[in-house]
């Protein structure tokens, strides 16, 4: 990664437009009592850049969220290149021009580099899906982006590389305004080097660029004016050549702040050591040694990814490092040892791994000290709201409430509720990595002090940050590592950043540029896993495959007829409903829904059908019985996309409420079975060709196209992405709520024409003929594959799904034993799929997944302010 250091603001870049590029006017957003915006004003010309600063919590991702059109203003307006934006929608934003980097990203980690690159970008500037990889490479390139390949997922970049990328994708559709929240804050010096650059360029162009940022080196090195917010007021818009930084700081803290660094005493020679490590690896971090001492602040420097986050986590006993972690003469083999001896790891995920985002501030704040909390082996609320409030105080963290969700406090205000609770217990290590990423200057040095204390009091600390400068203020001792070992040591008080980032700027000239990838990759495993990895649906299905090909010669060798044409048949017919009822709670579980109500419908539309098709034939027959089922299945998906859309009912609870309906008017019209359907019907429906039923023939290549739709083709990733991320769909302009109405409108159609399908075998009307299929239209696509949580799985899941089970329930009674085995089956089959499917990532179709949609409301949820 080139560093480029020359990137000064220059008047001559400036090419003003006629109009300002954006004028917010009286801009003010409150959430419920909390003002989060009051009376904003900003105006921003084409070729400006512009910097917005101010205080953790003072309002500026609530603007750029105003401006982005994810949230919608109490009152005032936004006006983008002379045109009011008057629907709050992020793609009405990007229609009339804005490009947003969001401080919290938006690349979704399941997809792959390019297909993020794509479907962030808007229509008119992006190839046709089939080109997307190429497109997505040479978009890579032009942008300096060399070490990544445009196939590789997502998740297997580090977060400094994937913010890179999304800057890049941004400044890439040279938008009339760009905004940047916080876009560098996971950038090492290179990173950040870059990231100017392309801020210059991108103005030079003609954009006008937003440009948020606690860095305020960063500030003074690009822009033009800033302006500054403070509790949620606008303060004053200055050029940056009026102000020092010391200036800027008074003002966004409206007082006096001391920058200086805290006092380090120097750490005794006789210091004993508290925490040991020998011959620690894991993928590219290279059997390192080391030894932390109490009482002192150790820093991991290295440009990003070279082994300084993965040696953190080795420190705190992460699962699957090799090597020796001793405290004392006790080996630490788990985190849970490590934290039973006091090692506390603070991840630099916030979002993923430090926080519990759906519980309340007061709740993040005591969960690590409960024990001390309680009186009589009950947590006694007032000692919980008491300490709290302590660190609420000491931290100067900024909540409405302290029942407030942490999600809701601001991006640095979660930050600094991570940090406390660390702190509470009193560690006696304390592993940090970026200890003040998106905390304000004044909260920095907050920090700095606390992280001191710590020390000061006997603690070690270990310290990851890309801030060079950090560590240079606060640390004892700084190990520089490159390519995954410590290749020298300094000596804290007399480092700086220049000579940190020169110990670590020699080395990385050889240093293959991928190798950030790499290294990051390593955290999750070795190659072949990566493989699988990249492959798993594909995987899951070829385990699945073979599960049925074991079961059918299991079946044929209890019995040799099993393999008959006729037997085969049979099980066809068994799994063609199953299957059609797969693939309707598919299209909802692919977008991140669940409908209970699917046999109900199965019920209804064979009861209509027995109404409808009793007699007659030829087409006319056809028609009747399609347009029957299709109308019970839009009747039903409907009320259902009303009920979870629009009432925002938990999709769960809705989706029971319209099972209740649809099977009780199926009952109401044949409280017993009635109405022969005719016979004309039935043969088609029950038609053989070869060994199969002729409707499994037609099915299969339908199957096989709709995957290709929705694996190989743009609306497909847009679809996936909806079912992923919502939030971050919904960001990037894909219709997330229309996209999930639709979804429940075809759920309801295909469960209709799974109806017809089962008339064949039912042959009258049954109204509860349909009820088996409740639970067997969830468990055969998470048999296939399907993720409880969205966005995975595919069709052909679904049949091989429906097949299985339908295999199994075939083999029960071979076996001798009670039909309700084939219920038990089912449910173990389903919940062992569930476990095989589940895994840490970053998203799982687990038994966590089904925990989460059963509690999780409709719809994406409102964006958390820097969450
Ligand atoms: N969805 C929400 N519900 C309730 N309060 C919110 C919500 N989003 C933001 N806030 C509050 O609005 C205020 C401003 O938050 P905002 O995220 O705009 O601050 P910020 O200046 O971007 O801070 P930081 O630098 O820490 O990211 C904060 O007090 C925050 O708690």
């Amino acid at each position: 990664m080139s560093a480029n250091r020359t990137t000064e603001p220059s008047e001559t870049t400036v090419s003003r437009q006629d109009g300002p590029a954006l004028r917010v006017t009286g801009l003010r957003k409150e959430y419920g009592p909390v003002v989060a915006l009051a009376d904003a004003r900003l105006a921003l010309t084409g070729g400006e850049i512009h910097a917005l600063v101010g205080e953790n919590g003072s309002g500026k991702s609530t603007l750029v969220n105003l401006v982005s059109g994810t949230v919608a203003p109490t009152a005032g307006s936004v006006e983008i290149a002379g045109q009011v934006l008057l629907r709050n929608t992020p793609a009405a934003a990007a229609r009339l021009g804005v490009m947003t980097v969001f401080q919290d990203g938006s690349m979704l980690p399941e997809l792959t580099v390019g297909q993020n690159l794509y479907i962030g970008t808007r229509a008119d500037q992006r190839p046709r899906y089939h080109q997307v990889d190429a497109w997505a490479q040479e978009l890579l390139e032009t942008s300096g982006i060399t070490g990544v390949s445009s196939r590789t997922a997502t998740r297997e970049i580090p977060p400094g590389d994937r913010q890179l990328i999304e800057i890049a994708r941004a400044v890439h559709a040279r938008p009339p305004l760009l905004i940047l929240d916080e876009a560098t804050s996971a950038l090492d010096a290179s990173g950040v080097d870059r990231v100017m650059d392309m801020i210059v360029r991108s103005a030079a162009a003609g954009s006008a660029v937003l440009f948020v940022t606690h860095r305020l080196g960063e500030v003074f090195r690009v822009a033009h004016n800033i302006s500054v917010l403070r509790d949620g007021e606008w303060q004053s818009t200055v050029p940056a050549s009026s102000l020092s930084t010391g200036d800027l700081v008074d003002l966004m803290a409206g007082t006096s702040v001391g920058l200086d660094f805290p006092v380090r005493p120097g750490v005794p020679a006789d210091a004993p050591v508290v925490l040991t490590g020998r011959g620690l690896s894991q993928g590219n971090l290279k059997d390192v040694s080391l030894d932390v001492r109490a009482g002192e602040v150790l820093g991991l420097a290295g440009a990003d990814g070279n082994g300084q986050g993965l040696l953190l986590r080795a420190l705190g006993a992460n699962a699957g490092a090799g090597g020796v972690l001793t405290v004392g003469d006790t080996e630490l083999r788990s985190p849970v040892a490590a934290k039973a001896k006091g090692v506390v790891y603070l991840s630099g995920d916030r979002k993923r791994e430090s926080l519990f985002p759906t519980l309340s501030v007061l709740e993040n704040l005591t969960a690590g000290v409960l024990g001390r909390l309680r009186e009589n082996g009950l947590v006694h609320p007032r000692r919980e709201r008491e300490h709290a409030r302590e660190q609420i105080q000491a931290f100067g963290i900024r909540v409405g409430s302290p029942a407030q969700p942490v999600s809701f406090l601001s991006g640095g205000n979660q930050q600094k509720v991570a940090i406390s609770r660390a702190l509470s217990d009193a560690p006696r290590v304390l592993l940090v990595d970026e200890p003040t990423q998106g905390v304000d200057v004044r909260s920095r040095m907050d920090i700095y002090r606390t992280l001191r204390a710590a020390a000061d009091a006997g603690s070690a600390v270990v310290v990851v940050s890309s801030d060079a400068a950090e560590l240079a203020g606060i640390c004892d001792r700084i190990a520089v590592m490159s390519r995954g070992r410590i290749i020298t040591e300094l000596d804290g008080p007399t480092a700086t950043e220049d000579s940190i980032v020169s110990a670590f700027a020699v080395e990385s000239e050889v240093v293959d540029p991928a190798s950030s990838a790499a290294v990051s990759a390593a955290t999750s495993g070795g190659s072949v896993r990566r493989v699988l990895r990249a492959h798993e649906d594909l995987f899951r299905l070829g385990v699945l495959a073979v599960v049925l090909v074991a079961l059918f010669s299991y079946a044929q060798g209890v019995n040799p007829s099993f393999s008959s044409a006729a037997s085969i048949y049979n099980i066809g017919l068994l799994a063609l409903p199953l299957t059609v009822a797969a693939v309707a709670q598919f299209w909802v579980l692919l977008v991140g829904g669940i409908d209970i109500a699917v046999g109900a419908t199965m019920g209804l539309s064979l009861v209509a059908l027995s109404f409808t098709a009793t007699s007659g034939g030829g087409a006319m027959l056809a028609v009747v019985a399609v347009v029957t089922v299709v109308v019970c299945g839009l009747l039903v998906g409907a009320l259902n996309a009303l009920l979870v859309e629009g009432a925002k009912i938990v999709a769960v609870v809705a989706t029971i409420a319209t099972m209740g309906i649809a099977g009780g008017l199926a009952l109401v019209l044949r409280p017993t079975a009635a109405g022969l359907l005719s016979p004309d019907l039935l043969t088609w429906l029950t038609h053989q060709t070869g060994a199969l039923p002729t409707l499994t023939l037609v099915l299969v290549p339908l199957l096989l196209v709709g995957d290709w739709c929705i694996w190989r083709s743009g609306p497909g990733v847009r679809l996936r992405a909806a079912g992923l991320q919502p939030n971050y769909a919904l960001r990037l302009g894909i219709p997330v709520r229309r996209l999930r109405v639709a979804s429940y409108l075809a759920c309801g159609v295909t469960a209709g024409l799974a109806g017809l399908v089962l008339a064949g075998s039912v042959g009258t009307g049954e109204a509860t003929a349909g009820n088996d299929f409740t639970l067997l239209s969830m468990a055969a696509p998470v048999l296939g594959g399907a993720s409880l949580l969205g966005g995975r799985g595919c069709l052909f899941g679904c049949l091989l799904g429906g097949l299985l089970l339908a295999l199994s329930n075939t083999i029960v009674p071979m076996l001798g034993i009670s039909d309700a085995w084939s219920f038990m089956i089912v449910g173990i089959l389903t919940v062992v799929a569930l476990l095989a499917y589940s895994r840490g990532g970053e998203n799982t179709s687990g038994v966590r997944s089904l925990v989460i949609r059963v509690l999780r409301r409709p719809g994406p949820a409102g964006v958390p302010s820097g969450a």
